[in-house]
């Protein structure tokens, strides 16, 4: 379990992560998504202990990760920038890993190169940049590592690495119980993949939940009370025969008209909007599931518009 409380971490006097918590359960993949700028990076370096917080405390299983040999062992970090790998070949990497790590495993480092077809006496820096970031993982997954940590591993690489990576990630997972820690602009394979999501802005936490959960209380309605009853963006909710009113019990994120149909973003659960609908007794009543890509925005929209409205 990885645990952040209270993190915070500034630059020349910017806040780059104010007073974050985090939860990693074991053995789940952990998606971190977040605007360009919001901290993602930051957050990663200070989760493997490259760099240090200002305040706060992030601990692995009990343990502080900070200058702490013992749990930099067990877990393998592939950062945005790989210069550090480039004047090495594969082979030479991995005699050096292979004494830095306890459960080096050749094996592995063998199989995942066949399927990624990596030369393993090419310097890194020669090879493309799709192909640096399979030699990483190749030996990341031969470190056999309780943690990954992986700061946009996906973006640029193309779709059949990307299929084999998250199969090598979730095949860990379910084996070994390691746990996944990605950052990814990618949201529809953070959908398709992760357990949980965390979602920051501008250094803070918006968003952590299971993503079963997240996903069932937020949705997108299509509600309408018939033709002859003006619709809620017109009548500004004040006509109680429309049902307009009962809007008020949603907890509306969005709301748009066409005609007489209202499309509404709301966060509820379906016991709330089954209560709306019996009370409302709409004509038309349809749920749409919203991506996490949608989620992502309206939630991101509606902190910008409390933050306006507050200024
Ligand atoms: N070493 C540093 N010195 C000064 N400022 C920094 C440093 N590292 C990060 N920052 C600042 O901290 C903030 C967060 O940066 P970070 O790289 O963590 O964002 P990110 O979410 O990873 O962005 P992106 O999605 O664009 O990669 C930014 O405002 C950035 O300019």
């Amino acid at each position: 379990m990885i645990e952040v409380r209270s993190v915070t971490k500034s630059f020349d006097g910017l806040r780059a992560i104010d007073d974050i918590d985090m939860t990693v359960k074991p053995g789940s993949i952990y998606g971190l998504v977040g605007t360009n700028g919001s901290g993602k990076t930051t957050i990663l370096n200070m989760l493997c202990g490259v760099t240090r917080q200002d305040s706060g405390t992030i601990m692995f299983d009990g343990t502080p990760v900070y200058e702490n040999p013992a749990v930099k062992q067990r877990l393998w970090y592939i950062p945005d920038d790989l210069a550090f790998y480039g004047p090495y070949t594969i082979n030479e990497l991995a005699r050096f890993f292979g004494r830095m790590f306890p459960h080096w495993n050749a094996a592995i480092l063998d199989v995942t190169l066949q399927h990624f077809h990596l030369d393993r006496d090419k310097r890194i820096s020669r090879m493309s940049k799709g192909m640096r970031k399979q030699a990483v993982f190749a030996l990341g997954f031969a470190s056999e590592p309780d943690y990954l940590i992986l700061d946009e591993p996906i973006d640029g690489l193309d779709p059949l690495v990307r299929k084999r990576i998250w199969e090598l990630i979730v095949g860990a997972s379910a084996d070994r119980g390691m746990t996944t820690v990605i950052s990814s602009h990618n949201l529809r394979e953070m959908e398709g993949f992760c357990d949980s999501i965390c979602a920051i802005d501008h250094g803070k936490v918006f968003i952590e939940r299971d993503l079963d959960d997240l996903k069932s209380d937020i949705h997108k309605l299509q509600v309408s009370f018939g033709s002859n009853a003006s619709s809620a963006g017109n009548a500004q909710g004040s006509d109680a025969r429309t049902g307009i009113d009962a809007y008020r019990d949603l907890n509306v994120l969005k709301q748009w008209s066409s005609g007489s149909v209202d499309f509404l973003i709301v966060k509820n659960s379906q016991q709330e909007l089954d209560r709306f609908a019996a009370a409302a007794k709409p004509v038309i009543f349809d749920r749409i599931p919203l991506t996490l890509e949608e989620i992502f925005i309206y939630e991101l929209d509606r902190g910008n518009d409390e933050y306006t409205s507050r200024l």
